[in-house]
């Protein structure tokens, strides 16, 4: 089926419409950030840099680090982002832009977010590093595509009864990174955590300025949720949509978050920069490991 210009959108030069990417311009290794200025901050380590391109909030730099080609973009905050980045970076490597057909070979990426969290377990320090193994996603993504990702049903009802999860609100999905990827990543300064990806930073996180969350003691009754004996250990804001799309689309994804805050201590990092400056080095270190 030829696409029409409608739903894939090109820019005059070829490109995709939001990204401003040709298929030429990245990698197969992703590494996805939400702030742009990270990007440089991962960007700066590579041996070359062959491209840079960008346009809203979506920056992209593609080089080459140790031989290996890699591309880190910024998506931003939130999932409506991740639609968008993780959608177009597909179609960039999986849809003939000539054709405007789908390929019949399709090619697979590796997704590697880095990102910042809020603990929500007092024992989890500030500046430590989790692996997201099970991503709750508040945000509803999921369901907008037909898709049979149920493999935590009854976890997400067990969510859903012990934290009285209003109806009003999406069904909380739970899905999982991928096993092999995270291989990688292995280290005894990463923890393997189950995160949940809020809506919003404030009140989607039960963060009270002038106005109040819904729920008084929403840090707590997230921080109370068991399940198996696992326990919730992070917040943040992209990675359910990054599992729930590299999924559907036949990708690999892994979500590593360095902690800032902890919500249940009122903690806030005391140099997030150099904090952060730590796992990207640690992660292209992985990266270029094999
Ligand atoms: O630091 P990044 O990667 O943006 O990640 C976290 O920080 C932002 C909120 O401050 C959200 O995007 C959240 O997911
Ligand atoms: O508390 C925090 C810190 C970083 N990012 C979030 O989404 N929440």
């Amino acid at each position: 089926m030829r696409l029409s210009p409608s739903e894939l959108i090109l820019n005059a030069d070829g490109s995709i419409y939001h990204l401003n990417l040709l298929a030429e311009d990245i990698a197969d290794t992703i590494i996805t950030v939400g702030d742009p200025d990270r990007v440089v901050e991962v960007s700066r380590h590579f041996d070359s840099i062959e491209i840079k391109k960008g346009k809203r909030e979506f920056l992209t730099h593609t080089g080459f680090l140790k031989g290996k080609r890699i591309s880190v973009i910024s998506t931003g905050i939130g999932t409506d982002n991740i639609d968008i980045v993780l959608n177009e970076l597909d179609a960039l490597v999986n849809i003939d832009f000539a054709t405007r057909k789908v390929r019949e070979n399709r090619i697979r990426l590796k997704f590697i977010r880095i990102g910042t969290s809020g603990a929500i377990q007092a024992d989890i320090p500030i500046d430590s590093w989790i692996l997201t193994e099970l991503a709750i996603g508040f945000d509803g993504l999921l369901h907008f595509y037909k898709n049979e990702l149920s493999d935590f049903k009854e976890m997400e009802d067990e969510f859903i009864r012990q934290t009285a999860w209003s109806s009003k609100k999406s069904r909380p999905y739970i899905i999982k990174y991928d096993k092999q990827l995270a291989k990688k990543f292995k280290s005894n300064r990463i923890r393997l955590g189950i995160t949940t990806t809020n809506t919003g930073f404030y009140g989607p996180q039960g963060r009270s300025l002038r106005l109040s969350p819904n729920v008084d003691d929403f840090v707590q009754v997230m921080a109370n949720f068991q399940y198996q004996n696992r326990y919730i250990t992070n917040l943040e804001m992209e990675t359910s949509g990054i599992y729930a799309l590299s999924k559907l689309l036949g990708h690999q994804a892994i979500s590593l978050s360095c902690i800032l805050a902890n919500r249940a201590t009122g903690e806030f990092s005391k140099n997030p920069q150099a904090s952060v400056q730590e796992l990207i080095t640690f992660a292209l270190q992985k990266i270029t490991s094999d």
